[in-house]
């Protein structure tokens, strides 16, 4: 039976280094329990400060950062290295300054990639990597945004893709920009240990408060298997 919890802090600021600090924590002891931890990071404004703030937090010193493997909820579908990817802007907040080991980093495919800007094969390609080798889809910890709208990963509330099944799915027209995009499926979304729907700010008050109450957006169904964790400020608190 899969548990919920919600906490909420006082700002962003302070959310952001309370995020990064259970985020260590969370690997220190994956990685105690099974030798390796699996993390699953979002994009967003909330998501660049968390990881931001690992810089910081002198415990990140304790993580093996060779044995985390590294995956992502979903990619703005661009060139390589464009700012508005989720895995450059991951990429400066801190990836680059960790000693992670390249193999275990496992960003979505870019439209200058071997898949050139098809996003179906693109996102193909990214479940045939999840899966490798026969590979559960397991992760100890799945990091997820909410939009204004309810969105989590790139899953957007009446979008035809959200209902996508499978492992991946290409997201064309969507209503936030870049309109391609590729995405976890809610099922793999569903298949972490613990998902944290991380939100920050009075917009994102709106959609909590509907997802709390048992509203129907794509954010109220992505639960983690033994731990659903909502990690919010106030603002994005208020409406509950
Ligand atoms: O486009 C996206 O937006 C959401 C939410 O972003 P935020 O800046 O409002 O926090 C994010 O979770 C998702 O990964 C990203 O692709």
């Amino acid at each position: 039976m899969s548990e919920t919890v919600v906490v909420v802090v006082p700002d962003a600021d302070i959310l952001a280094s309370t995020v990064a600090a259970r985020l260590t924590i969370r690997i220190i002891d994956a990685q105690a329990v099974h030798g390796t931890a699996s993390v699953v990071l979002t994009g967003g404004r909330v998501a660049a400060k968390v990881l931001r703030q690992l810089r910081e937090l002198p415990a990140a010193a304790a993580i093996d950062w060779s044995r985390v493997d590294l995956w992502w909820g979903d990619e703005r579908f661009l060139p390589a290295g464009d700012p508005d990817r989720n895995e450059t802007q991951a990429r400066e907040a801190v990836l680059d300054a960790l000693p992670l080991d390249p193999a275990r980093v496992h960003p979505m495919p870019a439209t200058d990639g071997p898949d050139g800007d098809d996003p179906d094969v693109a996102a193909a390609r990214y479940a045939a990597e999840l899966t490798a080798g026969g590979r559960p889809l397991r992760f100890d910890v799945l990091m997820l945004g909410v939009g204004e709208d309810g969105h989590v990963a790139s899953l957007f509330p009446g979008h035809p893709d959200a209902r996508a099944t499978g492992v991946t799915a290409a997201v064309r027209n969507s209503p936030k920009p870049p309109p391609t995009r590729i995405t976890l499926t809610m099922d793999t979304i569903r298949q972490a240990d613990e998902v944290w729907l991380v939100a920050a700010g009075p917009d994102k008050a709106g959609p909590i408060g509907e997802v709390l109450r048992g509203g129907d957006l794509p954010a109220a169904r992505a639960q983690g298997v033994r731990k659903t964790l909502f990690l919010l400020d106030e603002a994005a608190a208020s409406k509950r």
